[in-house]
């Protein structure tokens, strides 16, 4: 390590409640996205609420309840908002805690150089190399676009981040760094994916008809895109890539027995390119020092114009309903934000432009609620307040555990009778004749 670096890195140096002392009333504060949540110095802005009130504390999906939440419930000194709502925050949402910012998730980096200022920005990364580089880690997404727009960068270091190769955008220098934050020893956060049921592993075998040599994946987290993985493996299928929004488990898995080599990819050809991982510590442990993998800002991965060129793109999307005029929700349960756009109208997008390419939503044909009642999630319209994640104009395949549709080229009819096919049996009958009556029938 050179002496200039050594030297930076002393200085910069400091506690969490010196790192976050600064922070005043009003200002913006960014934290580190998904698993890389900072924890220490959220406890200390936690521990000087009395001094702060109107202070935003944004992040893409927490993955932990900020500490700054619950030391201020109602919300006198701390504004929570999520660029991506995941448990947390549909926590914090429901108790009117924390706001959603709606993006489709490729723009993310653009939206927030044009117009998002942060007064701090909070990042968890890896210890620093040799060279002075702290490594983002497991997520890549939106961090340079918020250092870019920081007034104050401080950095939370912790061993146990893995070192994530780019890439593009994958660290930080030292001398972009106002201080660092030593302390952290903690393990990341596993999020494994759920278990797959009967109608999952019907679903994925539908989805496993159209998937070929040679296609390059997109698949989310949960449990259809972990049962698709596990088919995946025990098909004949090969040459697999991946360019997807986040890494999980099962890639793993694919890449381990073989399954996925990357050959015939056009862009980051051998390589599994994507902007954040979450899962548990096997991945992690996959992904540190990694060159098999490449992590990219979403301004990169998440374009529709980037994952096009690719071939035989196939983006698995889950939903939570959609209407007979092929609309679909995936982000809201009436007007309740459940969710966020993500990465799903970006790859559905982006799968359609791609030679040989193919969008699917994969959806159970029903949801029980929690007092036990089933409801179908096809329906002659969304439920009112409903946001629709993807426009009728951009589907494309649908999926339930009854069969798989294509709607592109299909006249309003011809998709609510394709629907209605894929629909549970004991709906069907209703939503045709609310068709008919919808004029669609
Ligand atoms: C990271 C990636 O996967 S990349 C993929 C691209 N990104 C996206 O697709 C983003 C949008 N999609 C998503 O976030 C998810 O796929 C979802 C939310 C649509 C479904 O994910 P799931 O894991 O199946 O969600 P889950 O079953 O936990 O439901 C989420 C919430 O919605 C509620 N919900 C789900 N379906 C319905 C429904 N039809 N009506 C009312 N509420 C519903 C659930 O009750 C739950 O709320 P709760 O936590 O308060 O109980
Ligand atoms: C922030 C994006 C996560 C998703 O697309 O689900």
């Amino acid at each position: 390590m050179s002496e200039r670096v050594e030297r930076e890195y002393e200085l910069k140096r400091a506690g969490a409640a010196e790192a976050m002392a600064g922070v005043t009333s009003g200002d913006r504060i960014f934290y580190g996205e998904f698993t890389l949540f900072p924890r220490l110095c959220d406890a200390a802005l936690a521990a000087q609420k009395d001094r702060v009130t109107g202070v935003n504390v944004d992040s893409v999906c927490f993955t932990q309840m900020p500490k700054v939440a619950e030391v201020d419930p109602e919300g006198k000194h701390f504004i929570l908002n999520d660029w991506h709502f995941g448990g947390v925050s549909r926590k914090l949402h429901k108790q009117g805690r924390c706001n959603y910012i709606p993006l489709t998730y490729h723009q993310g980096p653009r939206i927030m150089r044009k117009y998002q200022d942060y007064d701090i920005v909070v990042l968890t990364t890896g210890p620093m190399d040799e060279r002075g580089y702290f490594n983002y880690g497991l997520s890549n997404s939106m961090s340079s676009a918020a250092v870019d727009k920081a007034r104050r960068v401080v950095v939370e270091v912790n061993p146990n981040v893995p070192n994530c190769l780019g890439g593009n955008q994958e660290s930080i220098h030292i001398s972009r760094v106002d201080a660092v934050v030593e302390g952290r020893t903690d393990t990341l956060v596993e999020v494994p994916g759920a278990n797959a049921s009967d109608i999952d592993r019907a679903i994925a075998a539908h989805i496993m008809e159209v998937i070929e040599d040679g296609s390059c994946l997109q698949l989310g987290i949960g449990a259809l895109p972990n049962v698709i993985g596990s088919m995946l493996a025990e098909s004949d299928l090969k040459d697999l890539g991946v360019h997807t929004e986040m890494l999980v488990d099962s890639c793993v898995d694919l890449y381990e027995c073989g399954k996925i080599t990357g050959a015939r990819k056009v862009i980051d050809k051998y390589k599994m390119a994507y902007t954040f991982a979450m899962g548990t510590q096997k991945l992690y442990d996959f992904l540190h020092n990694n060159p098999t993998c490449a992590s990219y800002p979403v301004h990169y991965i998440n374009d529709p114009k980037i994952v096009a060129l690719n071939p035989k793109v196939v983006a698995v999307n889950n939903a939570v309903a959609i209407d007979l005029f092929s609309q679909v929700c995936s982000e809201s349960a009436g007007t309740r934000q459940v969710s966020g756009t993500g990465g799903q109208l970006d790859f559905i997008f982006g799968a359609f432009g791609s030679k040989g390419g193919k969008g699917i939503i994969g959806i159970s044909s029903t949801y029980t609620d929690s007092k036990g009642e089933v409801h179908s999630r096809i329906n002659p319209t969304l439920a009112p307040g409903s946001i629709v994640t993807l426009p009728r104009s951009l589907v494309q395949y649908v999926a339930t555990e009854y069969g798989m549709v294509q709607l592109k080229g299909k006249s309003t009819v011809e998709r609510a009778q394709a629907l209605i096919s894929i629909a549970h049996p004991d709906f069907r009958d209703e939503l045709a004749n609310q068709a008919a009556a919808m004029g669609i029938g």
